[in-house]
């Protein structure tokens, strides 16, 4: 990485507060990432910053905004204390072992210490590092919008999630399938590391490495695995289980909110169960259980239905890849049952919730069923729907939910059954407005906040941020964001391509 040119490091006094950088994942030794510099942002220009997150940081918000802040915000200039560098993972694509592939275009600026607790700064799409393979290291505004606003949306959510603290932009050029301008989101999360970091070390048969690097995650993250019952004192078979705990919650969160992830490959699934790449992602519209968002996605591989197998497909990977360390075949299969376990358990009391159940009955699940299918078979929007009811179990007429539904026999009858398990439940109207959320981040309302950012007007991108990070409250000023998508929606066309 020769080429990259040295970059200044700040002046200390620039940093307001002056920054605690721990750097842990430095501290693994270089088999683990490659020390480099962030390619400089051309004309940085503030797109979007995300108040909020700066704040649980401790960070300053005028001073992030202004030039010196927005060239920390982009790489293009260090903060003394960090370390920039680009990690190496490999990972399954699409099913297929892919091989090496690592931050191609992410840089981990380093480890702050937060009053929110240890957080790593990475740039995605701040250039080329020697895991780029035939990349540019380049992100467009386009998709950088995109993560940025999909992951506050999760947050907003409470879906466990990498965040974004900020989105700065550039006119500097970047080849997609049309010429777009380059982006860089400016990522948080206690650590990026992937299952197929893991992947990496144990299909080079490098156990040492991959040992260094379980026993860091688990010291750091998963402490309570030492010295567990369970597994006979196994600590990585804990962790494999942990994990796939972990991840089962996640995955139901997906599925009761309605989130299409679109590329669940190995390497975009986070050791820490967050939901991490916001690239092809989408929201549900109309409910379609096999929905596929992303456009490259040509088998349906990763279709929303088919997100929880895929969950448990990953997750044996991340077992097959720490077998090394866990010793027994039987350990690691025993380690992985409990996704099976967790993930219906998790996905039936986030439905219960959504239907207002604070308590749990056998024929509940029938009622959970009942109103999928129905749904399913109109294509009823999913979001619209569960706000709806909510509002007619707070006391309002069901009318507006009704209108929903072309089969009004068919809702009738599902309602009255509901209408009478509900009858056991006190406070379910106002738990359900706390629930089901009034706005999510539909592709479309990402597609304007976009063009009208291209134009130069981030007031759209900023609104949405607020909107979307009290996705619950009314905001009866934006109506309009909270409503169906415009027949357009339906064309938009979400690819790999970012
Ligand atoms: N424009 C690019 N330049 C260099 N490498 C890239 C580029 N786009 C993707 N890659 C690399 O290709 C692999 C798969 O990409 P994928 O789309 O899963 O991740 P990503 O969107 O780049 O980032 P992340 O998973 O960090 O959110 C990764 O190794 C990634 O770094
Ligand atoms: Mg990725």
């Amino acid at each position: 990485m020769n080429e990259i040119l040295q970059l200044p490091e700040a002046p200390a006094d620039l940093a307001q507060p002056a920054l605690a950088w721990r750097n842990s994942f430095a501290g693994l030794g270089p088999a683990f990432f490659t020390d480099l510099q962030p390619t400089p942002l051309p004309s940085p220009a503030l797109v979007g910053l995300n108040a909020p997150l700066v704040q649980e940081l401790g960070l300053d918000p005028d001073w992030l905004a202004s030039p010196p802040g927005l060239d920390v915000l982009t790489g293009n200039r260090l903060l003394p204390g960090g370390r920039p560098l680009a990690s190496v993972y490999s990972g399954h694509q699409f099913g297929v072992w892919a091989g090496q592939l690592g931050d191609g275009r992410a840089i981990l600026l380093g480890e702050i210490d937060s009053p929110a607790g240890p957080r790593e700064l990475q740039l995605k799409g701040a250039g080329r590092t020697p895991y780029s393979r035939m990349g540019d290291g380049r992100a467009v505004l386009r998709s950088s919008i995109r993560e940025y606003l999909g992951s506050e949306a999760m947050q907003g959510l409470r879906i466990p999630t990498t965040r974004a603290l900020a989105v700065t932009g550039s006119p500097a050029p970047v080849r997609r399938e049309e010429v777009e301008t380059a982006a860089v989101v400016t990522r948080v999360a206690p650590s990026f590391v992937r299952f197929g970091h893991f992947e990496h070390f144990a299909a080079r048969d490098q156990h040492d490495h991959l040992r260094t690097l379980a026993d860091y995650v688990i010291d750091r993250f998963y402490p309570e695995c030492r010295g567990a019952e369970r597994f006979a004192g196994n600590a990585y078979a804990a962790f494999l289980e942990q994990v796939s705990e972990r991840t089962a919650a996640m995955v139901a969160q997906w599925q009761a909110v309605g989130f299409c992830h679109g590329v669940m490959n190995t390497d975009n699934m986070s050791i820490l169960g967050l939901t991490i790449d916001y690239g092809p992602f989408q929201f549900l519209d109309g409910f379609d259980p096999g929905h596929i968002c992303n456009h490259s996605d040509e088998q349906g591989r990763y279709a929303f239905n088919k997100q929880p197998n895929i969950a448990y497909w990953n997750l044996f990977c991340l077992g097959q890849a720490l077998l090394p360390l866990i010793g027994e075949q039987e350990l690691a299969l025993a380690a992985l049952e409990s996704y099976k376990s967790v993930f219906p358990r998790e996905l039936e009391r986030l439905m219960r919730a959504k239907l207002g159940l604070a308590t749990a009955q056998d024929a509940d699940r029938q009622l959970i069923e009942g109103i999928l299918q129905l749904l399913a078979k109109e294509r009823v929007d999913y979001t619209i729907f569960w706000r709806r009811l909510s509002h007619h179990v707070a006391g309002q007429p069901a009318d507006t939910v009704r209108d929903l539904f072309l089969d009004r026999e068919g809702f009738d009858g599902w309602l009255s059954r509901y209408s009478q398990r509900l009858a056991l439940e006190e406070g379910a109207g106002p738990r359900m407005l706390q629930t089901n959320p009034k706005y999510v981040l539909r592709n479309h309302l990402g597609e304007m906040a976009i063009r009208q950012a291209k134009l130069g007007d981030h007031s759209m991108v900023s609104g949405l941020l607020l909107l979307l990070q009290s996705p619950f409250a009314e905001h009866p000023d934006h109506e309009d964001l909270a409503g169906f998508p415009p027949d357009w929606a339906s064309n938009i066309e979400i690819s790999c391509s970012s």
